[in-house]
């Protein structure tokens, strides 16, 4: 049994369908990069793995259960935007991605002292320790990004989804950035989905590459098919592109 199966997902808004038929199974460990065009649906997928949303159809199971509702308790997520609190200071910030977990959402007296301490380790390993009294807003984009991955991984999900996570940022800050994914993933085992624009970031950082795109297309009314899982590229070793082709593109409609 495959760690996450996906099966005949549909998802629509009202009327309109955003995912039609998306069907795929992903082993424990693996990195799987989505790309396609804007709208397609990236995110609501995210979102549906995330169980902050239902699909209208079809079955997500994840080691064989659905989702949790629960954030967190299984699955970190960062978003392109800083998700990190900005009141709090970076090491508060590692503390209350922790503490998030605890059954009263915080922590008191020695137990706060201890996480406290946690929090101090993982700032070491992302780098972050010298900043640790300071607020977000006084660090550059690179480490309020660490630091967003850094809170996401203290309940040490089994899954981590980013969703555009280095979008915002400058091109040297993103290649550290990727390095420093690629360590955190080499040392936790995680299983990762990542949204991205960047097809060379997905191939450059996933297992495989998923392209969502609408098989059935109806140039008079663009919005009347969802999207689908067209390719499933095995990105290891470099990629080797145009292997599997899971659906035909932008088929024109019978008349
Ligand atoms: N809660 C919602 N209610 C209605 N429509 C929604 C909702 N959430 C998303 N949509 C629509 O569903 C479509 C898919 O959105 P989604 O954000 O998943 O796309 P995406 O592929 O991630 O796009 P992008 O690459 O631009 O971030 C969009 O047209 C969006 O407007």
């Amino acid at each position: 049994m495959s760690f996450v199966t996906v099966e005949n997902l549909f998802q629509s808004y009202g009327p309109r369908p955003i995912l039609d038929r998306v069907n795929v199974t992903v082993e424990e460990g693996e990195f799987i990069s989505i790309v396609g065009a804007s709208g397609c649906g990236k995110s609501t997928f995210l979102r549906l793995l995330l169980a902050q949303e239902r699909p209208s159809r079809g079955e997500i199971r994840i080691d064989g259960n659905p989702p949790a509702v629960e954030p967190g308790l299984e699955r970190g997520v960062v978003f392109q935007r800083y998700s990190v609190f900005p009141h709090m200071t970076v090491r508060d910030n590692i503390v209350a991605g922790e503490a998030f977990q605890h059954r009263w959402g915080r922590f008191f007296g020695a137990e706060k002292r201890a996480a406290r301490e946690r929090a101090d380790t993982v700032l070491a390993r992302i780098g972050l320790a010298h900043v640790a009294d300071q607020y977000p807003a006084t660090l550059s984009g690179g480490m309020q990004q660490r630091l967003a991955i850094g809170q996401a991984l203290t309940a040490r999900p089994r899954i981590l989804l980013l969703d555009e996570p280095f979008g915002a940022l400058d091109p040297g800050t993103r290649l550290s950035m990727h390095d420093f994914l690629t360590e955190l993933r080499a040392e936790t085992g995680m299983t990762v989905f990542m949204v991205t624009h960047d097809l060379s970031e997905g191939f450059k950082l996933g297992d495989r590459v998923l392209v969502f795109d609408k098989p059935r297309w109806d140039p008079d009314d663009p919005e009347a098919f969802g999207a689908t899982i067209t390719y499933d590229f095995d990105a290891r070793n470099g990629g080797i592109p145009f292997q599997t082709i899971k659906e035909k593109t932008h088929v024109p409609l019978p008349a």
